[in-house]
């Protein structure tokens, strides 16, 4: 695992962007580049500047296809705060993106569990996820894969907990009764069967569920982990997510990564 350690939260937000960006341009393959892709704070930054970049020219996507990690049951796609509006809002309106690449879990659907076979399906047809970059939650949950989840799972149901709900209120105008209960999630294993992943971790409030994703045992209670057996992943992080790590385990990936002599 890469550990990247950035001054802060806008640097981090422009390295994983230029990553990205030079992952899509080194693709010479008819078959789109395919990106998994999250929502929540954690990577406006990355959209912005993916939306910067493109502007600039740097970088067309023509030729990307893209999976989302999850969507809350219940809520209809046009719905303010379902993350297919959200999507829209802060990424896909503002590039070249063809429409009909754009992946993202139906809640509304009237057959959940076959939405979530069928999500898996597709992302097969697709020939797999070449770049799945996410967030991570306060209790170390990627997507919705909420402590406890199994480091085997794929996509399907998950019941949230009440932390995950009283911390996604702030998109609900502060109202945790409003924030759906469930949600169509990918799994750890969906995320662990990308080629790459690239997980951010900024903030203090990150802290604990980095010290656990870097330097706890891979398990269940903090799904994050998980990513200790990917051949090919990537921690991005800023200066406060570093709080709880050891001073040790701190200076040793900056040393590995060239930052500090
Ligand atoms: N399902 C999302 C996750 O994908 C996201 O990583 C997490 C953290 O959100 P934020 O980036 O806003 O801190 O929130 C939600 O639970």
């Amino acid at each position: 695992m890469r550990l990247i350690i950035k001054p802060d939260y806008g640097t981090a937000s422009e390295w994983i962007a230029k990553y990205i960006v030079q992952k899509i341009n080194q693709h010479n393959d008819n078959k789109p580049f395919v990106l998994g892709l999250p929502t929540g704070s954690s990577p406006l930054g990355v959209y912005r500047e993916l939306v910067r970049l493109y502007e600039n020219k740097e970088v067309s996507f023509q030729n990307v296809a893209t999976f989302n990690m999850d969507e809350y049951i219940g809520l209809e796609k046009g719905h303010a705060q379902s993350y297919s509006t959200f999507m829209k809002e802060n990424f896909f309106n503002h590039i070249d993106i063809l429409p009909e690449n754009c992946h993202i879990p139906d809640g509304s659907s009237s057959d959940i569990n076959r939405e979530c076979l069928q999500y898996e399906e597709k992302i097969l047809q697709y020939g797999g996820i070449d770049l799945f970059l996410g967030g991570v939650g306060e209790d170390g949950h990627i997507a919705f894969n909420e402590p406890g989840s199994s480091l085997q799972s794929k996509t399907r149901i998950k019941t949230l907990t009440n932390n995950t709900i009283l911390n996604n209120a702030r998109f609900f105008n502060n109202n945790p009764s409003d924030v759906p209960k469930t949600a169509i999630t990918v799994g750890v294993s969906t995320i662990m069967s990308a080629r790459e992943v690239i997980i951010i971790a900024c903030g203090h409030n990150k802290a604990r569920a980095l010290k656990m994703g870097v330097e706890g045992s891979v398990n269940q209670m903090w799904t994050i982990s998980a990513l200790q057996l990917h051949p090919k992943g990537i921690i991005v992080c800023d200066e406060d997510a570093t709080m709880e790590l050891k001073v040790g385990t701190y200076r040793y990936f900056k040393e590995i990564e060239g930052s500090i002599i």
